[in-house]
């Protein structure tokens, strides 16, 4: 007897046709998004100043809800979870690194780190042990007791990278990680981002950087609140998009169809 055939696992991002709103009167800033992004991609979102980037990368990692649309997550669609469950996702699931690194002052390094495991319940010397094991994973085992005011930039960013990525999110999202720092030490952040997507965490960064950008396996550009292009190198990944549109139609009735992706650029 032949084995049933596997079934591809779910993106780990899905968006269908969403849309996002500010005001009153409401300004339409994000006109119907669609994007599947699979496990384990790394990409990089391009556009002009204003085009939504940050929008919608506030949306992805359900800081904000769209106004219209659907987002899902590792299979989860949003629209199916409480405030409360979200949380937890993005607890679990999600780390975020800004260009402003947002450590906090009074804390040392490896008591920043320690902060992003917070959620789990695990007692103080555990997520120290984890917090001191990201650190030195990303090169920074001689700095732990050090304050943020005593850190290089590129080192802040290495710092507020292991605090997003101390409790292994399944998806890592950058704005501008390397916006506030020198060329070597924006490389070498990027070079943090890499080894963590070659460890499987799928990687979206969001960057100005022309270069940067081109050296990215996929390439979004949103302008307008759209997406202009969508460029892969060496094809497209397989996503198992019909497996997560079973899941999630299922769960919503809303069956989600996922074919709607952006086609605008070279498959
Ligand atoms: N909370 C908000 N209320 C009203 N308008 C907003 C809000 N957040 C963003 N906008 C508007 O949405 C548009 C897109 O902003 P967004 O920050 O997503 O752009 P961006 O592409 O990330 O820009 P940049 O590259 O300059 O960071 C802008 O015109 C901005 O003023």
């Amino acid at each position: 007897m032949s084995a049933p055939p596997k079934r591809p696992p779910a993106p780990a991002l899905l968006l269908r046709d969403v849309v996002k709103e500010y005001g009153t009167p409401p300004l339409r800033i994000l006109h119907g998004v669609d994007l599947a992004v699979a496990p384990g991609e790394l990409l990089a979102v391009v556009g002009p100043s204003g085009s939504g980037k940050s929008t919608l990368l506030a949306l992805i990692g359900t800081l904000d809800r769209p106004t219209f649309g659907h987002i899902a997550l590792e299979g989860h669609d949003l629209a199916d979870l409480s405030d409360r469950q979200v949380a937890a996702l993005r607890a679990r699931r999600i780390g975020f690194v800004f260009q402003q690194f947002f450590l906090l002052p009074g804390l040392t390094t490896v008591e920043n780190v320690a902060t992003g495991l917070l959620y789990t319940g695990e007692s103080a010397r555990r997520r120290r042990e984890r917090a001191v094991q990201a650190l030195s994973d990303l090169g920074l085992g001689h700095r732990l007791d050090h304050h943020p005011d005593q850190l290089s930039g590129g080192e802040k960013q290495r710092v507020a990278i292991a605090r997003a990525v101390v409790g292994r999110p399944g998806l890592l999202l950058a704005d501008e990680p390397t916006g506030a720092l020198d060329t070597t030490s924006g490389h070498g952040v990027m070079e943090v981002l890499r080894s963590l997507n070659t460890d499987g965490t799928t990687v979206l960064v969001i960057t100005h950087d022309r270069d940067l950008a081109a050296s990215f396996p996929r390439r979004i550009g949103i302008q307008d609140g759209r997406i202009a292009f969508d460029e892969h190198v060496g094809g497209r990944i397989a996503v198992g998009e019909d497996s997560a549109v079973t899941h999630i139609g299922a769960a919503s009735g809303l069956g989600l169809d996922t074919r709607g992706r952006s086609e605008g650029g070279p498959t």
